[in-house]
């Protein structure tokens, strides 16, 4: 069933191995940097979709909007009607520990999340919302001691003042916010896929640190060399 609602690409346009911003142009600055022969192969909504080869394999990238809802209709239509098996989501997220800086980078062992979508498929029981043990492995033994590992929280608001909540969750080991993991992890496992998500600390909750939107949409060197290394494994 191709094209599907959100995707115009053809049966076979896209790679079975893809990386996913959350922003358009940071999709089309990734396929630049990184693809030979980068062909635009969807731009439903301006959400552009490219495919072509990196070190001879190939590749697509294609970026997912922001929020767990977005992520998990392009991931659904991608894993079902499109043949891709593995999305890394190379995003940006806000560091929670007081010894993450910004440009420093998170690889998502879990995802939190106050969305329903690790609640609803099974009626009573919260789902554990994780990363596909192949990829956080590859990703695990490709990254250096200066990467960080361990839980984030995929929430649906950005705007929104909860007293106490990033505090509880520093504490119980958490350590970033993000919008889009726990719908990517929920989406892969309900379509037998896989998923992991490597993140760029863009702003600190706390210290109030903060990238530029400009360089949100350029500073992702080291996440993106870290998602290449963990696919080629
Ligand atoms: O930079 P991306 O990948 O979009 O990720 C983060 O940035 C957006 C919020 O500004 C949300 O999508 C959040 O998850
Ligand atoms: O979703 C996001 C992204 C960056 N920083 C945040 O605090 N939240």
């Amino acid at each position: 069933m191709t094209p599907t609602p959100h995707i115009s690409a053809g049966s076979g346009e896209f790679a079975p191995d893809m990386l996913m911003p959350g922003d358009p142009k940071r999709a089309a600055r990734i396929a630049a940097d990184l693809l030979t022969d980068a062909t635009l192969v969807t731009d439903v909504r301006g959400i552009s979709g490219f495919t072509g080869t990196i070190g001879g394999r190939p590749l697509s990238v294609m970026a997912s909007g922001m929020g767990n809802p977005s992520i998990s209709i392009y991931a659904t239509e991608l894993y079902r009607f499109y043949g891709v098996r593995r999305i890394i989501r190379v995003g940006t997220c806000g560091g929670i520990p007081e010894d993450l800086a910004v440009g420093d980078v998170v690889v998502a062992s879990a995802a939190h999340t106050e969305s329903t979508t690790g609640t609803v498929r099974v009626p009573g029981v919260s789902l554990s919302l994780a990363p596909s043990p192949h990829l956080l492995r590859s990703a695990l033994t490709a990254s250096g001691a200066d990467v960080r590992v361990g839980p984030v929280l995929s929430t649906d608001f950005f705007y929104l003042t909860r007293p106490g909540v990033v505090d509880a969750l520093g504490e119980l080991g958490t350590l970033a916010i993000e919008m889009e993991a726990a719908g990517l992890y929920a989406t892969a496992m309900a379509e037998g896929a896989e998923a992991l998500a490597i993140l760029t600390v863009s702003d600190h909750v706390k210290t109030r640190a903060a990238m530029s939107s400009d360089e949100r949409e350029r500073r992702y060197e080291r996440m993106l060399d870290l998602a290449v290394k963990t696919l080629s494994l």
